[in-house]
């Protein structure tokens, strides 16, 4: 099979100081996705830099708002960034296309596949997808923290074996980055090292999530079985050495082994879109922990928050109220509150259907 993998290129590579597209370094990258495209690798491109070139393009007159400001600036960024990279894939004799998405556009089933149909399709026509957020419409709640939670979201549903993340820095410091005493942590394994008190709440000036959202969510990605390497997109060559397995400095996450079906990824990665909460017992919660895969039967279940569908996802939480996972739900919240602590009935979330979080 084909090596498929997803990059994740943040706005800090693609644009100059003075707000400008870097044209240099986004030709370089291409080169490099057009080299391992033609070597069989399938490539997925996640990319940021629309609000930032955006920027550059127009003065206004009045003071614009947070939203208002994105919605210019990406509207007319978005249109500079993807003309350049067709441009540039097209001197290489690649075709590329465009997905704009929203945090949306994952949350229910039907969205999900329609968007993984549209990128599948592309892969097997040679066609190099490009993916952003569609800032000119998701606003506020409605907004991913940034492109690295939806790079990680990408690569679980196209089944990525890697996804790559290239910023403006080598990999995750042990320290302040700018201490020269800090050193990369060149592999991570997620079952053992916590690393997160090294993490600085500092990002790039055009950065939105900084490192926080990439540690989260390479634990997230590693967890579902993909190789997730942070590296620094100024390097030459980055990429195409990263692939080849060259020893270049990065930070590599070790993913797990165990396998996970694609409808649990996509449920472990819905938290944020759920509908309402189911609250279980002490046994039921044991049951849920161990080892087996088991289904949340009615019998365990003491308390329905919330207004929810049949198909929809809701969080399951301890007698505590402590989150324990997340399912795609049998019953709408009206009949689950029917069958609450009764026997006999059918699953209220199948083993199928279950994330839990251990
Ligand atoms: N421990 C750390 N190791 C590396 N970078 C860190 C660390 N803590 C905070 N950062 C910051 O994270 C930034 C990268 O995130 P971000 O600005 O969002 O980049 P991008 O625009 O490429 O997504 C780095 O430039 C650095 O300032
Ligand atoms: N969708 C935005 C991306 C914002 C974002 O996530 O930026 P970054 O943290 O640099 O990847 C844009 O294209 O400007």
């Amino acid at each position: 099979m084909k090596e498929r993998i997803t990059v994740k290129i943040g706005s800090q590579i693609l644009t100059r100081k003075d707000g400008t597209l870097d044209v240099t370094r986004m030709s370089a990258l291409v080169d490099q996705i057009a080299e391992l495209h033609k070597s069989g690798v399938e490539v997925i491109l996640v990319s940021s830099g629309a609000v930032a070139s955006g920027k550059s393009e127009i003065k206004v007159k009045s003071k614009l708002d947070t939203i208002s400001a994105r919605q210019l600036y990406s509207s007319i960024g978005q249109v500079k960034l993807i003309n350049r990279y067709s441009d540039l894939f097209h001197q290489q004799n690649i075709t590329c296309g465009q997905i704009l998405a929203t945090k949306e556009d994952f949350s229910t089933r039907r969205h999900y596949l329609n968007q993984r149909n549209c990128m599948s399709v592309m892969l097997e026509n040679k066609v190099i997808p490009i993916v952003n957020e569609n800032d000119a419409i998701s606003v506020t709640g409605l907004m991913f923290t940034d492109n690295d939670e939806m790079s990680g979201l990408v690569a679980t549903m196209m089944g990525c074996e890697k996804l790559i993340i290239l910023s403006n820095i080598d990999g995750i410091y042990n320290g302040n980055p700018s201490d020269p005493k800090s050193e990369i942590f060149k592999k991570i394994d997620i079952t053992k090292d916590n690393i997160e008190d090294c993490i600085q709440s500092s990002k790039s000036s055009t950065g939105r999530g900084g490192m926080t959202t990439k540690y989260n969510i390479a634990r997230k990605a590693a967890e579902e079985g993909i190789e997730v390497i942070i590296a620094n997109g100024r390097r030459d060559n980055i990429l195409v050495d990263l692939i080849k397995g060259k020893d270049v400095i990065s930070t590599h996450f070790i993913p797990s082994t165990k396998k996970t079906t694609s409808i649990k990824k996509w449920i472990a990665h819905s938290e944020g879109f759920t509908k309402g909460e189911i609250y279980v017992n002490q046994n039921a919660k044991e049951v849920l922990l161990g080892d087996k895969a088991v289904s949340l039967l009615p019998v365990g279940v003491t308390q329905i928050i919330g207004n929810f569908e049949t198909d929809d996802v809701v969080r399951i939480m301890d007698e505590k109220g402590k989150l324990i996972g997340i399912g795609k739900t049998a019953y709408s919240s009206e009949k689950a509150k029917e069958v609450i602590g009764k026997n006999n009935k059918k699953a209220i979330i199948h083993y199928d259907y279950l994330y839990i979080e251990k």
